[in-house]
């Protein structure tokens, strides 16, 4: 069954984020579709209550690039929560898998390492229209749903 709409949400279920700093690493590959997802993630966490200015976006050139992206910011910048953004669309080959596998254990991996919450906001699709769909489209967008995450995530950092 298809996913439900990924862009609901009540911010009376949702804590203040206004005292967090927010990181965005965005992925290059499918750019319409990141920038779009991006968007949504930075407009929804304002929507919190995050200030524009405690929220930092980088760039990597794809979403293999997100793991090391992540680990870096979290090393050099004194952020809440991380948002990784890319988008994975199947090919021709395996290829597909391994980056897929890579950039979610990785993500896994820095959430064991390091005590900062890296949000998984990366679409894995089979086709352009699925990803079109869940970035802005008629299932909504991932940004939004990745972007409560990271506020809950970034609270519950400081209990
Ligand atoms: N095919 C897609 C890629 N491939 C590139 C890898 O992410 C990586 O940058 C390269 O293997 C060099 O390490 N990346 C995506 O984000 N989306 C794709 O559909
Ligand atoms: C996910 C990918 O890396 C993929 O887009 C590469 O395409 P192909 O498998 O046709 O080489």
């Amino acid at each position: 069954m298809a996913t439900t709409n990924l862009s609901y949400y009540d911010k009376a279920t949702i804590p203040n984020a206004k005292p967090f700093r927010f990181g965005i690493v965005v992925s290059e590959w499918n750019p319409e579709i990141t920038r779009s997802m991006q968007q949504g993630a930075i407009e929804t966490l304002i929507d919190c209550g995050a200030e524009k200015e405690n929220i930092i976006s980088w760039e990597v050139p794809g979403s293999f690039e997100l793991v090391y992206g992540c680990k870096k910011m979290i090393e050099s910048q004194p952020v809440d929560a991380i948002i990784a953004v890319g988008n994975v669309i199947q090919g021709e080959t395996k290829h597909f898998d391994f980056v897929c596998d890579g950039v979610t254990q990785g993500i896994v991996d820095l959430n064991i390492k390091y005590d900062t919450p890296v949000i998984f906001c990366v679409l894995t699709d089979n086709t352009k229209q699925q990803s079109i769909d869940r970035s802005g489209g008629k299932l909504g967008n991932k940004g939004i749903e990745c972007a409560v995450a990271a506020v809950k995530m970034a609270a519950l950092r400081h209990l």
